[in-house]
């Protein structure tokens, strides 16, 4: 019996590398003292693993930026418009890849960025040509490996699985089909593991998600093909094939049957599929049972888990079973241990929780125990397990009677606005009085180094609550002045008193808890917090009417309110483990509803309510995406339509793709939908166009996660594309995103530009007019 994990965080559990790479993107600091960090990381790391007694400890699970993005370096699907501008070493390449590049004459954006399935997580997605070649181009994958040879580890490389690379890309010209690249990509792959075997690797790791999704008859033949060459010239590499997020359904047969000699299968999403699985695996094969959470904190329960080994032991014999995690690390915090703050986190709460280090040494601890469950050291490990566990189960703290009746007594007529659309319209643009073509922004001005440091001192109680709200009332005046000044129409008040659109809520709503370190990676050096559902959700008292109420008394202009959806806030946070999501989901759509009467009753005239997630929360699996979408739509309608028909109600989304599920995005119903569009230079917008979308519509008209600041003449070019598809009386003017991550200096010159933009099509309206 082995035991390993499918990866393990890289941003460092006080977000080491986070730090450093922003320093030296900033020019602080040099590519060497970057590469030590990252080494000191990935040596924590390996070192954990083998201290905890984990069997095969992973390597290339760590990443300057981004798995996928070190793949299509690896391979060499670098693109052109980034090879011809010969970066003084791979790493600024790569780094211009991930972010663009704006310096010495060069001007390049970035490559698109898309979530990881169903996570928090993005990647960079891997663009393909018909005639796309590959080589081997970094060794990283190989250096990696000898990296902790050297120091007495054989590690189990990492890798992303050839057809799984394959389809995280996008094919960026038409007329091919980007599996048929197999065959020109499947020699590096043989190339790697030729050096991985040379340098004394014996267990290679291939990541194949897709293997637990919906796949063409063509690409599960392809699936078939590569395994089985990779077996045929490496007939001693032990390969562990990895699905997670889902279950294996139709691919179960070929997946079993797959020439390998582990494959791993996520028995936290699918605990059904076990059976079938164990039915049908042939004598050769091991499986790899991921039994430990790797989407969650919650603990694991021994008692369950055991069982599900023994079920597996029974028919496969203890050789052939491993014990993992149900997928990479990644997507949990680094160390519950940090937490020491009883006002955060109380002991009661920290005793039902696991972060990745601990889950570690869950992973040893099932496989110890299963090997000798008499001792008396293992039978008081699950004793006190078991009460933990109890514990969770009958805390008072989690139940709110109030709160489950008025879930329960959610009806039709919580879900639908007075009126129409259209007539919605008329009462809304008498009441807004609005331009065609009106501007606005997505919400959050930049979180500078001020802003958080004003936070931090009084989290520490450096400065008190009325110091640190004048430092706020003060930026977001200067805020309202600045948009004021360049023109814009509709203005937000920054968001400056967040940390973050989630945390922020959560730490206002009863049922919720959260952590000091609890960071996860949302995408390069970006990370989040995400709050902890652990009990029914509730709203004490008015959550942002002060800040928003505030920001209109400085202006005539209209300032909108600014409240993140129901979706979103549970999508983005740990969920309890022991109700529907759909419930909890309610449960918070009813604070917001609250929410929205008080800002109403504020006198604001305008709500935004953000649901960036609710397309990242759609099951991986198509038939399953009905039943979420009901509710999750639903949740959206309770939160929303509570307000009168003069009142505008506008939603924002980003990375999403909205062909398949336009007809939910309209019952929705929201009067204004921004979306993030200029990565994709608005061919998101042909869902919208294709399906005679009915209400407004913001198409966002520039990037806003590089630093780079757009011409006034590409974003004419964008909305003079959108006007093409969309009735010029439907279309808002604004960025793709919130603009906390940006500084002000480009945020400045970028909205300037945006205001002129917006000024060019109305004059050319206008004219057409005349
Ligand atoms: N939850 C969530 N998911 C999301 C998004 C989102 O906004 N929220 N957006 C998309 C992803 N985009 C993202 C965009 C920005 C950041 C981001 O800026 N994260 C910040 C942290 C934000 C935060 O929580 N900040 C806290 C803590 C700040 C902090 O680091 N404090 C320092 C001290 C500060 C000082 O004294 O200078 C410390 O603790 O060490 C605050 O402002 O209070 C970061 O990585 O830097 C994350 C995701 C999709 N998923
Ligand atoms: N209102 C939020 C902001 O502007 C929306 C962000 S969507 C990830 O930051
Ligand atoms: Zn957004």
């Amino acid at each position: 019996m082995k035991t390993h994990i499918l990866g393990y965080p890289r941003i460092g559990s006080k977000r080491e590398l986070k730090k450093a790479c922003e320093q030296y993107w900033a020019g602080k600091i040099s590519e060497e003292e970057l590469e030590k960090v990252g080494k000191s990381i990935k040596n924590y790391n390996w070192n954990l693993q083998q201290e905890a007694g984990i069997d095969l400890i992973s390597s290339n699970d760590f990443s300057f930026y981004d798995q996928v993005l070190d793949m299509s370096l690896t391979v060499n699907a670098v693109p052109e418009r980034y090879k011809k501008l010969h970066f003084k070493s791979k790493l600024d390449l790569y780094f211009a890849m991930a972010r663009g590049h704006q310096k010495n004459n060069i001007d390049v954006p970035a490559m698109e960025m898309t979530k990881w399935f169903d996570t928090n997580y993005h990647y960079i997605v891997p663009e393909f040509k018909k005639d796309q070649q590959f080589s081997l181009f970094s060794t990283k994958v190989i250096d990696e490996y000898k990296e902790a040879k050297k120091q007495g580890i054989n590690t189990k490389p990492v890798l992303i699985a050839p057809v799984s690379y394959l389809l995280l890309g996008k094919e960026k010209e038409q007329g091919f089909n980007r599996i048929d690249l197999i065959t020109n990509l499947l020699p590096i792959y043989f190339k790697i593991l030729t050096e991985l075997e040379e340098s004394g690797a014996e267990w290679i790791q291939f990541d194949e998600p897709f293997l637990a999704l919906d796949l063409t008859e063509k690409e599960q033949h392809t699936v078939k093909q590569v395994y089985k060459q990779i077996q045929e010239k490496f007939p001693k590499l032990k390969i562990i094939v990895a699905t997670y997020f889902e279950g294996l359904q139709d691919n179960l047969n070929l997946a079993v049957n797959l020439p390998v000699e582990t494959l791993h299968i996520d028995l936290v999403r699918n605990p059904n599929q076990l059976k079938e699985v164990l039915d049908n695996t042939p004598k050769k094969v091991s499986i790899s049972l991921g039994i430990v959470d790797g989407r969650n904190v919650w603990k694991n329960d021994y008692r369950e888990s055991l069982a599900t080994i023994k079920k597996a032991v029974n028919v496969l014999g203890q050789e052939r079973v491993f014990i993992s995690t149900s997928c990479s690390l990644l997507h949990v915090p680094c160390d519950l241990d940090s937490e020491n703050n009883e006002e955060v986190l109380t002991s009661e709460i920290k005793n039902w929780l696991a972060f990745a280090k601990q889950k570690i040494t869950e992973v040893v601890t099932l496989k110890q125990l299963f090997l000798d469950d008499n001792s008396e050291k293992n039978k008081n490990t699950i004793l006190k397990n078991r009460k933990d566990i109890e514990s969770k189960k009958t805390s008072p703290l989690i139940n709110d009677p109030t709160v489950k009746d008025r879930v329960a007594s959610i009806s039709n007529k919580h879900t639908k606005r007075l009126n129409p659309f259209p007539s919605r319209k008329i009462l809304q643009n008498k009441a807004l009085n609005l331009p065609l073509y009106p501007t606005t922004t997505i919400g959050s001005f930049p979180q500078t180094k001020e802003v958080r440091s004003w936070r931090n001192k009084f989290k520490k109680g450096e400065i008190n609550q009325k110091e640190y709200e004048e430092l706020l009332k003060k930026e977001t005046e200067k805020a309202i002045n600045w948009q004021e000044e360049i023109g814009i129409d509709v203005l937000v008040h920054g968001e400056f008193e967040r940390n973050d659109m989630v945390e922020y809520f959560g730490e206002k709503l009863n049922g919720f808890v959260f952590t000091k370190f609890g960071w996860v990676q949302s995408y390069g050096s970006r990370c989040v917090k995400p709050p902890i559902i652990f009990g029914d959700v509730s709203r004490p008292k008015p959550m942002t009417v002060k800040w928003t109420r505030y920001a209109q008394s400085l202006t005539s202009k209209l300032v909108k309110g600014m409240l993140t959806g129901p979706v979103t806030i549970l999508q983005w946070s740990f969920v309890r483990n022991d109700q529907d999501r759909a419930v909890t989901c309610n449960q918070i759509a009813l604070a917001i509803r609250d929410e929205v009467k008080d800002l109403e009753n504020a006198g604001i005239q305008i709500i935004q309510i953000d649901e960036p997630a609710i397309r990242e929360g759609l099951p991986l699996r198509k038939n399953n995406w009905q039943n979420y979408l009901k509710w999750a739509i639903n949740a959206f309608k309770i939160a929303s339509s509570g307000i009168n028909d003069e009142r505008q109600i506008h939603t924002h989304m980003c990375y999403s793709e909205f062909n398949d599920i336009i007809q939910n995005i309209a019952d929705m119903d929201a009067d204004v939908i921004t979306i993030e569009c200029s990565r994709s230079q608005m061919e998101l917008l042909d869902a919208f166009a294709d399906f005679n979308y009915p209400n407004e519509i913001g198409p966002g008209v520039y990037d806003i996660h590089s630093p780079r600041v757009p011409h006034k003449d590409e974003m004419v070019l964008l909305l003079n594309k959108a006007k093409k598809v969309i009735p010029e009386e439907l279309l808002w003017v604004n960025p793709d995103c919130g603009l906390k991550t940006r500084g002000w200096d480009e945020t400045k010159k970028a909205l300037t530009e945006m205001v002129t933009a917006a000024k060019i099509l109305r004059e050319k309206t206008f004219s057409n007019i005349v």
